[in-house]
């Protein structure tokens, strides 16, 4: 491998309406059931279910990043995982109805406020709130959830990009964000994570091999191994140089 490629925000966009469109045949449905369980599997291999005295806290979004936490917590609770939901602006699409209704049928809690002693009933929260869509100040009800997330001790789980961070910029200084334990970057990182120092996984195992080769990938993204959901790229574990698409 020659190095990794991070997409910018604009790439990050192409490369899902390509993937979805007529040469590539995949929809919204399938792609983010593949990254919820990349998400899951990696979160699940950082945090065994062991290590994790309370619960799991997903926070979900108004978007596909809200939806890949809403399949994820379904596969943790697979997992044998104790997971909530707080999911506090739905988006009225059948296809955010029946993932609800999914995780409702796991037995799934969905709490209707964000306690504000998260630490008292969650080992861990994952983030799922802004993915690479993110743009702009964090307008409510998020900007206080983020407030409260850059307060709390319970470690983070970001799925794409930790919500508030610019997609392309990462932490804008002079606003208030949290840095997650654990990035679970999809299909490809994007420029934000360039300078993570904490665990970063790579999930979204579904890039069709013409795909990789149509964008000139092919040497820009790491190998997963044998069935593996997810591949470690953290700093301190591959060396890394950037590339344009
Ligand atoms: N090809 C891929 O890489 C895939 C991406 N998926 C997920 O899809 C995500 C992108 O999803 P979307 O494009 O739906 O967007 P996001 O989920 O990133 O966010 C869009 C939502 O956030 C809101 N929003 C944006 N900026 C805001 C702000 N400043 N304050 C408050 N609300 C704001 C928008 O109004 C919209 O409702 C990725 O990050 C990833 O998690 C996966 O579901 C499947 C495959
Ligand atoms: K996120």
């Amino acid at each position: 491998m020659k190095g990794i490629k991070y997409l910018n925000q604009q790439e990050s966009i192409v490369m899902d309406e390509l993937l979805m469109g007529a040469k590539y045949g995949l929809s919204t449905f399938q792609l983010m059931e593949l990254a919820g369980l990349s998400c899951a599997s990696a979160i699940s291999k950082v945090y065994p279910k062991q290590s994790l005295t309370k619960k799991v806290l997903t926070i979900v979004g108004p978007g596909n990043n809200g939806g890949d936490g809403l399949v994820c917590s379904r596969h943790l609770v697979q997992f044998g995982y104790n997971v909530d939901i707080f999911y506090p602006k739905r988006t009225d699409k059948q296809l955010y109805h029946d993932l609800v209704l999914q995780c409702r049928n796991e037995e799934i809690k969905f709490i209707d406020e964000l306690p504000n002693d998260i630490e008292k009933d969650y080992s861990l929260v994952i983030d799922s709130i802004f993915g690479y869509s993110f743009k702009g100040d964090i307008r409510a009800p998020f900007d206080k959830i983020i407030e409260s997330l850059c307060k709390t001790s319970t470690p983070i789980a970001s799925i794409d990009v930790p919500s508030g961070w610019d997609v392309e910029k990462g932490m804008i200084q002079g606003k208030n964000l949290f840095v997650p334990q654990l990035i679970v970057s999809l299909a490809a990182p994007k420029l934000c994570t360039q300078t993570y120092y904490g665990i970063h996984y790579l999930g979204g195992r579904f890039l069709p091999r013409a795909f990789i080769k149509e964008t000139n990938l092919t040497d820009l993204l790491p190998e997963y191994k044998g069935c593996d959901q997810y591949v470690d790229i953290s700093i301190s574990s591959s060396p890394k140089t950037q590339s344009s698409l």
